[in-house]
């Protein structure tokens, strides 16, 4: 038997072995003929509805529609056209096509404008005052002028939400939209979408013991997730949510089509907006009382780096304040809803090739009809999938579509009465916002699957950190990848699916892991190619390692920092528990944001679990045999320790890049500033000067990216991408060494340096951490100085800079 049947032999054993358990549909299989899949449990069919909720309409018959007979016609799919979303609204959610609903929505939203929103009434009642206070009316004209701003504010947001909300037009426009979309889906992903059909069950059963808005919190890397969670719906039987989407999406056509389906346009900033929150949190108060699912992408924008981003906060928030105004001033007190994290993976992301422009600093190209159709349309083109080679017999993909997988796995489902768990809370502020996006994220990083391509993407990056070679043979990849899969494989205890996956890889022979990595760069990747009759990998652009790296990382950060810190105290007397916990504990500070460190309860996560475990590995070893904090650790396999540093060091390099710029930009801006100042008249005093004095965020990244791709101070690009530094110069907002703030117009967002003195520190810090041109490292072994840099990271403001200057001076360093 060859090596390849060989594997696939295995595959399939680990395919029938996962089948019971995760992925085993394909919502993209047989969509026309069958379009309900059967749930693991009988659906009841005893009552008419299932959803205990006042004017659950069931719609009329089947009205006549000259554009649902053409589809039928053309599309063939006539027998079982009635079939899709049949029993979803009305039997088991609420009937929101239903013409009452639709009119009841309407009402409640205009009814709230005109009268029964009090707060627009304040609103406008301040605005007036204002314009009393400045002399711009007069005490007589109160009255008039109340009505007049009111009936302007009431006519402004009818039109913002006639824009801007889901109009749900008919279950037939459902079934259409699914006719349409399952044909181009799959065109475009052929090898299908994969989900357990266990966790839908679980989820459905759970809804049904107790019906109450679901909130689906998905990752969002793609804008195909809102497609493909509603194709999940309609096939499972469940009613499609309404989605919070960006007004970005609503453009020409596809807009209105998205409000068809379900789509709340709101701003991407809110801006202080004095009622659009407002109004937006009475659509969705409307939404949830009538227990209609509910979709939000927690995020707020897709993920262009593989990891998870730092939760918004906003609709969370409304979302915990309708909970508590319902149960507590509406008097409804079984008022919920049921929280669903879900894990989207994809083995290559659609828009994988403009995320690779944007993270090297391109701006996002924005949504366009024109955009959207050549999607749609580049499904039907009828060119051939081949493997082109160059002319030295390695892969050319640049040319190719590269579609993969794409999985999609449910987390612990929660309710919100559950997560409060406090009887006695009243107030929003009284609940923990973070913990609750927190909790969600982590719950999708708990669940997230790792195709294989990811497990390539990490060995490959770790090799190409190690050896730094653009080129190499196959054979030399297979140690690292091992060592890799072992260590993501001690991570994933908690994951049936992958730890299966994982300890079958184990098993691979070289031969058979030799073609798995041949066989997903070939289908993956563009810029790293492959020849497999030579067996060797060319490494074009790291930078398209970094996505599938993060998808594993947030497994194995801690311990690559634990390594990173041991490999720049070793052969040191300060290389102790005692130093390592503390420059832990300020590293795993600069990267909460950016792998969401907070509320993480995995104890193998802690310090000390992994320097006992690296040590049960023997990969280090303790010099004195007592357990005292001062004992001192050293280095036994530098190899291991080196591969996993490596991966946490273009985290902490990005914020080297990020701080020096900052300086270097603030202070050519500052004398630029200066020399205009002088030479400015009176006449040419300018309103919104900050735009001469400081950086705009937007500057800032892309000076950044410019100037240091030029430099070339840092072995990684890696370090040098969009996502890292924006993550970082929050960060750096949040120790209040910068400041981040918007112009007077709201249009740009400036970058002001608050503290120059601490900021020098943590920059000096880090260059001693990265021993960029420096063997100096007194900030990271003199605990004053240690010390004073936790100072920065706690956000103690009372440090004193004094004993540190004090105590560099003693002993002729520089701070
Ligand atoms: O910020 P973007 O471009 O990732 O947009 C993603 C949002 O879902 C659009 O509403």
């Amino acid at each position: 038997m060859s090596t390849t049947t060989r594997r696939q032999e295995k595959k399939k054993g680990v395919a029938e072995s996962v089948a019971n358990s995760d992925f085993d549909v394909n919502i993209l299989h047989d969509p026309f003929e069958n379009p309900n899949i059967d749930l693991k449990f009988p659906l009841p069919i005893d009552k008419e509805t299932y959803v205990d909720v006042e004017d659950n309409y069931e719609s009329l018959g089947q009205s006549f529609n000259i554009l649902n007979s053409a589809i039928r016609m053309i599309l063939g799919y006539g027998a079982n056209y009635d079939e899709i979303y049949s029993k979803n609204e009305y039997k088991y959610f609420l009937n929101k096509h239903s013409d009452e609903f639709k009119t009841k929505f309407k009402n409640y939203m205009n009814s709230k404008l005109e009268k029964d929103d009090t707060k627009l009434d304040e609103i406008v009642y301040d605005l007036i005052n204002q314009e009393l206070n400045m002399k711009l009316i007069e005490a007589k004209d109160f009255k008039a002028r109340f009505k007049e701003v009111k009936k302007y504010m009431v006519e402004f947001y009818k039109q913002n939400n006639e824009k801007n909300l889901p109009t749900f037009p008919s279950h037939n426009f459902v079934r259409s939209a699914y006719l349409t979309v399952m044909t181009i889906m799959r065109r475009l992903f052929p090898k299908g979408i994969w989900v357990s059909n266990q966790d839908i069950s679980n989820l459905y059963q759970k809804y049904l013991e107790d019906p109450m808005s679901i909130i689906w919190t998905p990752s969002h890397q793609s804008h195909l997730d809102y497609i493909i969670l509603h194709l999940i719906c309609v096939r499972f039987q469940m009613a499609t949510p309404a989605v919070i989407a960006g007004e970005n999406l609503n453009v020409a056509v596809v807009g209105g089509l998205l409000k068809g389906l379900g789509a709340v346009f709101i701003p991407r900033t809110f801006n202080n907006e004095l009622y659009t929150e407002r109004n937006l949190n009475n659509v969705m108060e409307f939404l949830l009382i009538n227990k209609i699912p509910f979709e939000v992408f927690i995020e707020g924008t897709r993920s262009r780096d593989g990891k998870l981003l730092l939760p918004k906060y906003g609709i969370l928030k409304s979302l915990v304040s309708i909970y508590l105004k319902q149960r507590f001033e509406e008097h409804n007190p079984k008022f919920n809803m049921l929280f669903q994290p879900v894990a989207v993976t994809y083995e290559r992301v659609y828009e994988n090739d403009e995320f690779l422009k944007e993270l090297k600093g391109d701006d996002k190209k924005q949504e366009s009809l024109f955009g959207i159709l050549s999607v749609a349309g580049s499904a039907f083109s009828n060119k051939k999938d081949v493997i082109i080679r160059d002319k030295q017999g390695f892969t050319d993909n640049s040319t190719r579509k590269l579609t993969g997988k794409i999985f999609l796995k449910l987390g612990e489902s929660f309710t919100l009465e559950r997560f409060i768990d406090n009887p006695e809370i009243r107030h929003e502020k009284d609940v923990n916002l973070k913990k609750l996006g927190f909790t969600i994220l982590h719950e999708i990083n708990r669940n997230s699957f790792l195709p294989e391509v990811s497990i390539v993407g990490t060995a490959l990056q770790a090799y190409n950190y190690f050896a730094n070679k653009a080129i190499f043979s196959v054979q030399e990849l297979i140690p690292v990848y091992r060592i890799v899969v072992e260590a993501l494989l001690r991570e994933n205890e908690s994951s049936k699916t992958n730890k299966i996956i994982l300890q079958n890889m184990l098993k691979f022979s070289d031969a058979e892991l030799s073609s798995l990595i041949i066989e997903q760069i070939t289908n993956f990747f563009r810029h790293i190619k492959v020849n497999d009759t030579k067996n060797l990998i060319r490494i074009e652009s790291p930078i398209e390692l970094l996505y599938y790296k993060n998808l594993t990382i947030h497994l194995i950060i801690q311990r690559c920092l634990v390594m990173y810190i041991i490999t720049l105290l070793n052969g040191t007397e300060h290389c102790n528990r005692r130093i390592i916990g503390k420059l832990f504990y300020i590293l795993t500070g600069f990267l909460k944001n950016e792998f969401l460190f907070d509320y993480d309860e995995n104890e193998r996560n802690g310090m000390s679990f992994i320097i006992q475990d690296l040590t049960d590995l023997g990969v280090i070893s303790k010099s004195k045999a007592e357990d005292s904090e001062y004992a001192i650790y050293t280095i036994d396999d530098p190899n291991f320790v080196r591969l996993f540093a490596n991966l946490a060091q273009p985290f902490l390099e990005s914020y080297v890049v990020l701080i020096t710029n900052i300086l270097e930009m603030t202070s050519n801006l500052a004398s630029n500033y200066a020399r205009a100042k002088q030479q400015q008249t009176h006449d040419q005093i300018i309103l919104d000067d900050d735009e001469l004095k400081y950086p705009t965020t937007k500057g800032l990244l892309k000076y950044i990216i410019a100037q240091s791709r030029k430099k070339a101070q840092f072995q990684s690009l890696e370090s040098i991408n969009k996502q890292y530094l924006v993550s970082d110069l929050y960060y750096l907002n949040n120790l209040q060494l910068i400041k981040i703030f918007k112009n007077k117009a709201k249009t740009k967002a400036f970058v002001q340096i608050l503290n120059p003195r601490d900021l020098q520190v943590i920059n000096r810090f880090l260059i001693q951490l990265l021993h960029v041109n420096t063997e100096e490292k007194n900030l990271l072994t003199d605990e004053i100085n240690v010390n004073y840099v936790i100072d920065i990271t706690n956000k103690n403001f009372e440090r004193d800079i004094g004993e540190l200057e004090r105590v560099s001076k003693l002993r002729g360093s520089k701070i």
